[in-house]
């Protein structure tokens, strides 16, 4: 028998504990959760918030029943307390608030990541909300009902803030949106489609407040105002988005942790101490683009690196491929996707790179029903001419052509290369000269 216990079971934890149990019928698999649901989608909270969706219900894939019918003992609102990696025993608390040690064999971390809590004054006041958790949004949700709340200031233009500011304005609310950085996406987009995203936000009456530095939330109990070095915003409710962190408390004084406390893995989601695995928002990553650690927190990222783990602490030697970053966001009706690095980012990790641009049409001029333009943008490496990014935008749905840049960063595919490759034509779909070929083909 192996015994498994698995430390966290939302994405990344659900993930590993599917895969051992489909194929290792010799594992007995034990989990704890300090929360009291699993597989929590925070993907859709943007659209609940925003009354995109009628509710939470379908944001959830999987449950406690779900994961003991497969044979896994699973233990809800326990919050594994410490771990004696030496002796192999974890120490957890359960919901009646009993004392439990488990041994185990193999230990798969999967305890995730919070946000970033800026240290400053005013961030105890009533009305600042984190979102992360279930409970978080529907906290966000039950205040939003109240005529209270009239102006919501959004502090970070990261994926979650600028999905969130979209989703306050749907819900009637005056959304302000703070980044320190001087525009929206800085991590994921170029300055020519973080523009696009930014006209977009201005075009529906959210507020930009970009280039601002906040200072401290002001408030009798609840808050009132956000105080920044270049202003004050009105504010009855305030979110903070400024990133995750990851929940390394379990394993800080004795794993080997990244830059920002995330345990570091090697591709087969190993800790620095043997049978110790983390995968997830608590883990490193590979990172193709840079060829070297990395921490990306991102649901596709937790449920690959959760299979990756699963087999090894199964028994099968198995190796991550890497990741690429590859994202997407969807805002009011502008679809915008990369992977990869953003010129910026690659010229500031000293990377000598190009990128080569194309706008076009997606279908032939002929086309009679709806034919948006796409913007595109790839970035290479100037001496070795490998595919080290690719961004993309438009009002169409041309999300699925990213993933093939994700591959081409994957397989150090060339610039070159691209540009032959046999890329198929039907008006229905695309033109002759797609503008994927064309960026290619116009590379310097
Ligand atoms: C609003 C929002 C939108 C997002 N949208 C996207 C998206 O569109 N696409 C995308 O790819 N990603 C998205 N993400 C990111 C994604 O949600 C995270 O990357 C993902 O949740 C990571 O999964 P995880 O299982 O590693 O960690 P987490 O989701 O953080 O889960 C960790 C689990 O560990 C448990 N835990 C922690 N400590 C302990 C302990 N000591 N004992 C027991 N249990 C413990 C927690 O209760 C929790 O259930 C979004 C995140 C948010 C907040
Ligand atoms: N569509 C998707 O794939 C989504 C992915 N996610 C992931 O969840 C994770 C967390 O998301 P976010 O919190 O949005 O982080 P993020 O890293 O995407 O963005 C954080 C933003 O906060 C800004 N910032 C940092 N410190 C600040 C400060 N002190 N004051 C003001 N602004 C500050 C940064 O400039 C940046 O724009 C990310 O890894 C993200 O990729 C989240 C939502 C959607």
């Amino acid at each position: 028998m192996n015994k498994i216990v698995i430390v966290g079971a939302n994405h990344a934890g659900t993930a590993a504990a599917n895969t051992i149990m489909g194929n290792y019928k010799d594992a007995k698999v034990t989990i704890f959760d300090a929360n009291s649901n699993i597989s929590f989608l925070g993907c859709g909270m943007a659209l609940w918030i925003g009354e995109q969706i009628a509710g939470a219900e379908g944001l959830f894939y999987s449950n406690k029943e779900k994961l003991e019918a497969q044979g896994a003992v699973v233990h809800m609102e326990a919050p594994v307390e410490s771990i004696d990696f030496d002796k192999k025993i974890v120490y957890a608390t359960l919901k009646d608030g009993s004392k439990v040690e488990e041994s185990y064999d193999k230990i798969i971390l999967a305890t995730g990541s919070m946000p970033i809590i800026p240290d400053i004054p005013g961030r105890d006041l009533e009305n600042v909300q984190k979102v992360k958790l279930y409970q978080h949004a529907d906290e966000v949700i039950q205040k939003l009902k109240t005529e209270d709340i009239k102006d919501v200031v959004v502090v970070g233009a990261g994926y979650i803030g600028v999905e969130l500011a979209e989703a306050f304005e749907r819900h009637g609310k005056n959304v302000t949106l703070i980044d320190i950085a001087d525009t929206c996406l800085p991590a994921y987009y170029d300055e020519e489609f973080t523009e696009l995203m930014k006209q977009n936000l201005k075009d529906h009456g959210i507020k930009l407040a970009f280039g601002e530095k906040v200072l401290e939330l002001k408030g009798d109990t609840k808050v009132k105002e956000v105080v920044t070095d270049k202003g004050t915003h009105k504010a009855d409710m305030v979110v903070l988005s400024i990133g995750f962190r990851p929940n390394n408390e379990l394993g800080k004084d004795k794993l080997e942790l990244f830059r920002n406390g995330a345990y570091v893995v090697n591709k087969n989601q190993e800790t620095s101490i043997k049978d110790v695995y983390a995968i997830g928002d608590c883990a490193t990553v590979y990172d193709n683009s840079i060829q070297d650690t990395n921490y990306i927190a991102l649901a596709t990222n937790a449920v690959r690196s959760g299979i990756v783990a699963a087999h090894n602490a199964g028994g099968t030697a198995l190796e991550s491929a890497g990741v690429q970053g590859s994202n997407g966001i969807c805002i009011y009706d502008l679809k915008m996707v990369s992977t990869g690095l953003t010129l910026a980012k690659a010229k500031s990790l000293g990377i000598d790179a190009l990128a080569t641009d194309y706008d076009d049409l997606q279908k032939p001029e002929f086309i009679e029903s709806e034919n948006p333009s796409v913007k595109i943008r790839i970035v290479y490496d100037k001496n070795t001419r490998v595919i080290i990014g690719a961004q993309m935008a438009s009002t169409y749905d041309m999300s699925m052509g990213i993933h093939m840049f994700s591959l081409a960063i994957q397989e150090k595919v060339t610039i070159d290369k691209l540009a032959l490759t046999d890329i198929f034509f039907l008006p229905h779909f695309n033109k002759p000269y797609n503008y994927i070929t064309m960026a290619a083909i116009s590379a310097k």
